[in-house]
């Protein structure tokens, strides 16, 4: 591991960009790291070292590529870069789970286009409850035209309830950014101010057993099993005693780290990699959750309230009825799962329905734990655990 020890001195957080394919997340996710890293708040991350695939770059214990890290005044954060294209919505919704905010990418020439929409609704059902808006391209971008467009996103923002007039909406240029123009850095500048007022500091519970979703799996040679992801509840110490569900065992955690930094405890929130005591590569997978031990109990039946997508955002274009087998995304697991709609029997797309759901295998639920629902690659619903059966 690394020399120099993760410090605590500011508030954690977790953000990502999210929105329509090719509206600039990626360039703005560089531009922060630039504009930043020349305020000594961390390192510039270049475009292509953000956009890489996992595998390419998993090297040592090091978490999830395609998140980066850096620092404001006032707090630390880490940024996760969320791909837009349709098939990558899984990702979204595994990543969105996390966020304690996020920067709705607009592009300012295009306006709301289908994603836009898609990762709103996704973001509302995760759980996301600030979003703060970079209207993109800005240096592009007409006046009048770009206007229109920050009307729309704020309508928009206001239809999943969000409060769009009160959303802070920054005109940006990643691009202009990133090659240095002294305006658009400052709009960048502007971007993170509104990201440090707006989005408040989440209450993080500490005092919870210990959960972590499993992200990512590594190997580190002579070492042993790695395994990533955001602290959901509660501490973990080097030395405590875990149990991976899904892997159903026990095990000790033998290393911690944060970005490739040594850290003694981690806590809610914070995005890690954890090493295991003599648990082979293969048992563990992304999906299983590692817990304090005995502090979940797996099921497979719960009841739910679960919204269907409209055709027109994505949805079926069929209702669909007691039987339906579709996927379930519960934290990073992706279970089968089958539907019981009860008395009514259907429920057309646009419905908001109570269902009874048996998984295809035993995951940790609760009440209050949100999912989403897919089929053929797209998304077509989302929910709400009410009761684990
Ligand atoms: N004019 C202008 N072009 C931009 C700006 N930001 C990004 N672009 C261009 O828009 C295209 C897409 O940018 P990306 O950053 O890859 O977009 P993305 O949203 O990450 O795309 P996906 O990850 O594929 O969804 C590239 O050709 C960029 O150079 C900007 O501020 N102004
Ligand atoms: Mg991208």
């Amino acid at each position: 591991m690394s020399k120099t020890a993760y410090i605590r001195t500011k508030p954690h957080l977790n953000i990502g960009t999210m929105g329509h394919v090719d509206h600039g997340k990626t360039t703005l996710t560089a531009a922060i790291t630039k504009v930043l890293a020349e305020r000594g708040g961390g390192a510039f991350v270049p475009f292509d070292r953000i956009d890489r695939a996992p595998e390419e770059a998993a090297r040592g214990i090091t978490i999830n590529i395609a998140h980066v890290e850096y620092e404001t005044d006032t707090r630390h954060y880490a940024h996760v870069d969320m791909p837009g294209h349709a098939d990558y919505v899984k990702n979204m919704v595994t990543g969105a789970a996390q966020l304690d905010g996020a920067i709705l990418v607009v592009s300012a020439l295009d306006g709301i286009m289908p994603q836009t929409a898609e990762h709103v609704l996704l973001a509302r059902q995760v759980g996301v409850d600030h979003i703060v808006v970079a209207l993109n391209k800005a240096d592009a971008g007409d006046e009048e035209l770009t206007d229109l467009v920050e009307l729309e996103v704020r309508e928009l923002l206001t239809a999943h309830g969000y409060g769009g007039d009160a959303a802070p909406v920054v005109r940006v240029s990643g691009l202009k950014a990133l090659e240095g123009d002294p305006r658009w850095t400052a709009s960048v500048e502007a971007l993170l101010d509104a990201v440090d007022t707006y989005v408040p500091v989440p209450e993080r519970y500490l005092d919870a057993p210990f959960l972590l979703p499993v992200e990512n799996v590594l190997t580190i040679t002579g070492r042993g099993t790695v395994v990533t992801g955001a602290v959901e509840r509660g501490t973990v110490r080097v030395g405590d005693k875990v149990q991976v569900l899904g892997a159903d065992t026990e095990t000790v955690v033998t290393g911690l780290e944060t970005f490739g930094k040594p850290m003694e405890e981690a806590q809610a929130g914070d995005n890690v990699a954890l090493l295991l005591r003599g648990v082979p590569r293969d048992a563990v997978r992304r999906g299983h959750v590692v817990a304090a031990p005995g502090s979940v109990t797996p099921s497979r039946r719960f009841t739910a309230r679960l919204y269907v997508l409209s055709a027109r955002e994505g949805g079926r274009t069929t209702p669909l009825s007691t039987g339906y087998r579709p996927q379930f995304y519960i934290r990073t697991a992706d279970v089968v799962g089958n539907v019981d709609l009860g008395g009514a029997g259907v429920a057309r797309p646009g419905d908001t329905v109570t269902v009874t759901v048996e998984l295809g295998r035993d995951v940790p639920l609760e009440p209050g734990l949100g999912f989403a629902v897919r089929e053929g690659g797209r998304t077509v619903g989302a929910g709400t655990v009410t009761e684990v059966v």
